[in-house]
């Protein structure tokens, strides 16, 4: 196995006016979070947000620790949510097995040590998609099922935004320190996640897309609401959504996405669309 590491720094709104698309996918834009038989991170600078999937085919993975962290483990002092976006498989935590289906979802806190990955069968691997931020205390974890997800119904097909928000892990139904997840899916013949959108200046959030057929695409929109810019996403591709930032995405296609978030408390207010440049 193989595990990679790479850091995102932090951008001032000013200086993302200027950057062209080039600039703003590279700092912006998450691609190789799922690779066969590694273990994909991405360290970004907001919130000390950590992203990315372990996709074990032929064998375990393992949550190494980063040297860089100077810590024993890889969870000491974070906590992690894991979403299985592939087939069965195993996390294993200090020898406690979870088994995980297609979009189930686990939260870790941060006293485990010991982190694996297996999928059933080599042929339909899991995916398992990781967001990991800073834990102040260790929290009991939590394994929270597809089915179990409370969902929200949001939006309305007038509005081409009609989209069902599944939440795996937010606090009425796993205690975190700071994390959150879930997943949204716009239904069949809906477009928009997100509409009207939002900022929260206290937090940080990371889209990762999936399910978008080959040759498909989401047009994923960032920026302050008055100066918005276009990243053009591709399945398994995540954004990064600095907390100065909209984040939303229309889809030439049916697509899913989760969400994850880590930061402060801040309300959610929605931005008037007439406002929008
Ligand atoms: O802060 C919350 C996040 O942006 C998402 O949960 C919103 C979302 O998925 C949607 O409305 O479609
Ligand atoms: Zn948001």
């Amino acid at each position: 196995m193989k595990s990679n590491f790479k850091i995102r720094y932090a951008t001032h709104p000013d200086d993302a006016k200027t950057y062209d698309t080039q600039r703003l996918r590279k700092d912006f834009l998450v691609n190789d979070i799922f690779t066969e038989d590694e273990v994909n991170l991405t360290y970004s600078h907001y919130d000390r947000f950590i992203m990315g999937g372990a996709m074990p085919v032929h064998e375990k993975l393992q949550l190494e620790s980063i040297p860089f962290f100077a810590t024993e483990y890889f969870l000491q002092k974070k906590e992690m949510g894991i979403i299985n976006l592939g087939q069965k498989g195993k996390v294993i935590a200090d020898g406690q097995i979870y088994e995980l289906e297609h979009k189930d979802a686990l939260y870790l806190g941060s006293d485990v040590k010991d982190v694996s990955f297996e999928s059933e069968e080599a042929s339909k691997p899991a995916k398992f998609y990781l967001n990991a931020c800073i834990a102040h205390k260790a929290l009991p974890s939590k394994l929270i099922s597809f089915a179990d997800a409370p969902v929200l119904e949001l939006g309305t097909t007038e509005e081409s935004n009609k989209r069902r928000l599944y939440q795996h892990i937010v606090p009425h139904t796993v205690e975190t320190c700071q994390l959150m997840m879930g997943i949204t899916s716009p239904e069949l013949g809906n477009a928009w996640n997100t509409m009207p959108a939002h900022v929260h200046e206290l937090r940080m959030e990371a889209y990762f897309y999936f399910d978008i057929p080959e040759g498909k695409a989401a047009a994923h929109i960032m920026g302050q609401p008055q100066e918005t810019r276009i990243l053009w996403v591709a399945n398994e591709q995540a954004v990064i959504s600095p907390p100065w930032s909209i984040h939303c995405a229309a889809g030439t296609s049916p697509y899913s996405f989760i969400w994850g978030m880590a930061g402060d408390d801040d309300p959610i207010v929605p931005y008037p669309i007439s406002e929008l440049q």
